[in-house]
């Protein structure tokens, strides 16, 4: 993690900040959009001949795929255009590495929506309106925001089945734990668990469709509901990651007091989310935490020592944060026995 901002030193580099950056960001969400990645998968392809399958004009076309050539996106040999190494893994739909859910979600819900920071700063207001009940009743709406927390989940899974003792613990509940990419992961590494999901009823088919591609189908239950209305599942440990950041600090604090009845004595809860530095050194986090101002009503990420007063006041003992992957924070907070 970065202990000191950067040193701006140029006005190029104040130029590369200010307009570089969303542009390049376009040229990649602009190339998922047109399948460019998709289609050279099928076989590399001459520029005119990508520029008819993809349906372009020819007036910026050349400099559109030489610029993912010139990003490492593309590679461009012998006059034929093919997919770099990191598109040709992380990039092609379908692929298992494909991390395209979530920079397509980015494409059509942020990059529009942090076209209006300012307003979001003015107000106070989120950017885009609050339908995300509708979206996942969108059955590829909700496949593909599935697809960006799985591609997030899997990352964090084996480092979450490695940061605690599971050896005692027989029974594990993730709460928002959308269809059960991370219990299922932790289940695979720990054969002995038990684990349950809870999350809102249109997870529940993903979940069951899930769990039995992870292979851990009879060890896994489902509990659709609401988590501010319904009692959670009672488990040895709950984990609560990547769901408080979207709630405003009452909603949290409410959360975590129903996580306390939930675990059970001498049991855990683990809380992860992308928490801030006591210093803003981590731009990485604090624009997640302005995603939030743009697409959450109340949501922020939080400094890891609020999180700890909230599990504090709901009767936790906290142990101390620690980084979890390359961004987040793990906290574990136990219950009495
Ligand atoms: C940002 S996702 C995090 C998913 C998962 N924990 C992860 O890290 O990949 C938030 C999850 O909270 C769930 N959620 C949102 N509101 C909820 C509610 N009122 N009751 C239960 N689950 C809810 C969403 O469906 C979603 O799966």
């Amino acid at each position: 993690m970065t202990t000191q901002p950067p040193q701006i030193t140029s006005p190029a580099e104040l130029i590369q900040l200010g307009k570089t950056a969303f542009c390049t960001a376009k040229v990649l969400l602009g190339a998922l959009e047109l399948r460019v990645f998709a289609v050279l998968d099928e076989l590399p392809l001459t520029g005119p001949q990508l520029e008819e399958r993809l349906g372009l004009h020819p007036r910026a076309s050349r400099d559109f795929f030489d610029t993912l050539v010139a990003l490492g996106l593309l590679v461009r040999a012998e006059g034929r255009y093919s997919n770099a190494p990191a598109a040709k893994e992380h990039l092609v739909p379908g692929k298992a590495a494909y991390v395209g859910g979530f920079l397509e979600r980015s494409d059509r819900v942020l990059y529009p929506a942090w076209g209006d920071l300012t307003g979001a700063l003015r107000t106070g207001k989120p950017r885009v309106t609050n339908a995300f009940r509708e979206m996942l009743d969108d059955p590829d709406r909700r496949i593909s925001y599935l697809a960006m927390m799985d591609a997030l989940s899997t990352m964090l899974a084996p480092l979450i089945a490695q940061a605690f003792d599971w050896d005692t613990v027989k029974s594990y509940a993730d709460i928002g734990g959308a269809r059960g990419n991370l219990a299922g992961r932790v289940a695979q590494a720990h054969p002995h668990l038990s684990v349950h999901v809870f999350d809102l009823p249109p997870m529940e088919q993903p979940f069951h469709e899930h769990a039995e591609r992870l292979g851990v189908a009879e060890r896994a239950t489902f509990h659709a509901g609401d988590f501010f209305a319904d009692p959670l599942p009672e488990a040895d440990v709950l984990t609560i990651g990547h769901v408080l950041h979207n709630w405003a600090p009452a909603e949290r604090r409410t959360l975590i007091k129903k996580a306390y009845q939930a675990v059970n004595p001498g049991g855990a809860l683990i809380i992860y989310d992308r928490m801030l530095a006591d210093e803003p050194v981590d731009a990485e986090n604090l624009v997640i935490s302005l995603d939030m101002l743009l697409t959450t009503d109340g949501g922020s990420e939080y400094l890891a020592g609020e999180c700890r007063d909230w599990l504090e006041e709901a009767g936790f003992t906290v142990e101390p944060a620690r980084p979890l992957g390359e961004h987040d924070t793990l906290i574990v907070a136990r219950k009495g026995g």
